[in-house]
């Protein structure tokens, strides 16, 4: 009879111990003056309170706590930022001391121990790497010179919609045909060729698929580690190395591919600046040793699977809020409508000096970027102890600043939950990281350096849209029914794919 109770008794038993130690080693935190924190349990820290879509949870929290809250993520210290104000401390007057990003076992693994540039320790190696992404990769020239690959994808993607509503008229899945052209634009830019079209490049993007679910998985080990064995025993780890493994073999195969390929018999480059995608680039800097500047062979590939991490599922999901947006707001959509037929006036190409006259089309990016920042968490860590706000902040604390409350925030914005593109219009906040009300590319030394190359290819694909079609929600639905659960992951994405009916407009 008592031996059917030993399992119980050592439960409790365990859990007292782990009490215990709890108790030790969360140490009173003496006379500082820490950041207010909702109550937290043993072990698990504040884990309990968070929903699967975190940026909520976190919000309701902060909204009790205030905008600079700390809370325990397993045994780590992670300070909640959910104000402009407080961003600001932390991504502009206290950069330098904010500049290191987090690490995870998994993004040690996949992004070459920190060879990349997203999640490098700052430092020398970094900055090297951040000045060839903004003055190598992604300046505005660099931009321009990919006009004619936005203009390419974006025309098929016309193609496609005008194929669909000839043959069917089922309701066009939108979502999908954003993946499709965000993919393709980035890998045309980045390896100059289309990966959805042949059988390695479709393999290389289900494993960037893959890829992202794993990097967005918050594993128990990581927030405690004594439980770091549940991630073996569930297959994870296993999952991890498979496509960490899988994804660089394939980065190895175009790099290598173009580093045989790249030179004729004399060792010149074949091909001019201004065809040049990043991997040239990349391969360049790689071989020659003349510019000052020399990069690993693992940060070609990090520098890679960076870009299509932070530049394909982003673009996607803002070019499906935004068109989410527009269809629950019908009025909306004609008044851009009629802004871009307008300018455009029976033009069917449109040029970039035609999208600089489009402010309506702008502010609504804006807007959508504002209630749907797509990446909602900037991710930071404390270097040494410091005071923010009259709080005392220690040595290693997690920062998450929670860009999707933030744009949200009632202190900031008037009807923050109403979609207004018209606020954008006489206004001069902006997404570059300067107004902190307003940071869906994240701001400081760690700030997005994509974002004229999203803003090229988002604009183009909204202002065809808007010129050459109506749009109408299915069946008759109702733009206040349509759904807007989000799904979670690194992008919040729609849970369910955005479909919709096109007619084409007559000019
Ligand atoms: C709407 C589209 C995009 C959004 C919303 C977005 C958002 C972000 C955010 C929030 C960060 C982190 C910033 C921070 O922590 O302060 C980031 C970093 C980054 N993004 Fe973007 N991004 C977009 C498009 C792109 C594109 C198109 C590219 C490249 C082609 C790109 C490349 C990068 C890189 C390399 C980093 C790491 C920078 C660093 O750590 O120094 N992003 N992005």
């Amino acid at each position: 009879m008592f031996d059917e109770f030993l399992p119980f008794l050592y439960f409790v038993m365990t859990l007292f111990f782990l009490w215990f130690l709890h108790k030790f080693l969360y140490r009173p935190s003496g006379n500082k003056n820490v950041p207010p924190s909702p109550p937290k349990l043993p072990i698990l820290g504040n884990l309990h309170q968070l929903s699967a879509l975190t940026h909520q949870s976190l919000q309701s929290l902060a909204k009790k706590y205030g905008p600079m809250m700390l809370l325990h993520f397993g045994n780590k210290p992670t300070l909640i930022v959910s104000s402009a104000n407080a961003a600001k401390e932390i991504m502009k007057t206290q950069d330098l001391i904010f500049a290191n990003k987090p690490e995870t076992s998994v993004t040690r693994r996949f992004f070459y121990n920190g060879k990349d540039v997203s999640v490098a320790p700052y430092g020398e190696y970094w900055r090297q790497l951040k000045s060839i992404c903004v003055l190598q990769l992604l300046s505005n020239k660099r931009v321009q010179s990919f006009h004619s690959i936005r203009e390419e994808e974006t025309a098929l993607l016309v193609k496609e919609v005008l194929r669909l509503i000839s043959v069917t008229s089922s309701p066009l899945n939108l979502s999908e045909m954003f993946t499709l052209l965000a993919n393709d634009v980035i890998c045309r830019a980045a390896l100059g060729r289309k990966c959805s079209e042949e059988g390695t490049g479709k393999k290389f993007l289900s494993l960037l698929r893959e890829f992202s679910e794993l990097v967005g998985n918050v594993t128990v080990g990581e927030f405690i580690p004594w439980l770091s064995w549940i991630d073996n025993v569930s297959g994870f780890k296993a999952r991890v190395e498979k496509v960490a493994k899988e994804l660089d073999e394939f980065l190895e195969e175009v790099v290598q591919g173009c580093l045989d390929a790249g030179q004729d018999l004399s060792g010149k480059a074949v091909k001019n600046e201004s065809t040049k995608n990043f991997l040239d680039i990349l391969t360049t800097i790689y071989k020659d040793n003349t510019t000052g500047v020399s990069i690993e062979r693992d940060s070609i590939k990090g520098i890679l699977l960076d870009v299509f991490s932070g530049g394909t599922d982003t673009t996607s999901t803002t070019l499906e809020w935004a068109m989410t947006e527009l269809l629950r707001h019908p009025m909306i959509m004609e008044k851009l409508q009629n802004e871009v037929r307008g300018i455009l006036n029976g033009k069917q190409n449109i040029a970039d000096n035609d999208l600089e006259k489009m402010h309506f089309l702008k502010a609504v990016i804006k807007e959508t970027l504002r209630l749907h920042s797509p990446v909602p968490f900037l991710a930071r860590i404390a270097s040494r102890d410091i005071e923010i706000m009259g709080y005392d902040i220690e040595a290693g604390t997690m920062i998450i600043t929670n860009s999707w409350a933030i744009g949200r925030d009632p202190a900031s914005w008037e009807e923050p939950e109403n979609f207004q593109p018209e606020r954008f219009l006489n206004s001069s906040i902006d997404f570059r990281g300067l107004d902190f009300q307003l940071i869906p590319f994240g701001a400081g030394r760690r700030g997005c350096p994509g974002i004229g190359f999203a803003m090229a290819t988002i604009e183009l694909a909204l202002a065809n849209l808007a010129q050459k079609f109506d749009w109408n929600l299915s069946n008759g639905e109702k733009g206040e029914d349509l759904d807007m659960t989000e799904y979670p992951g690194i992008t919040v994405r729609r849970k369910k794919p955005l479909v919709a009916v096109a007619t084409q407009y007559r000019f």
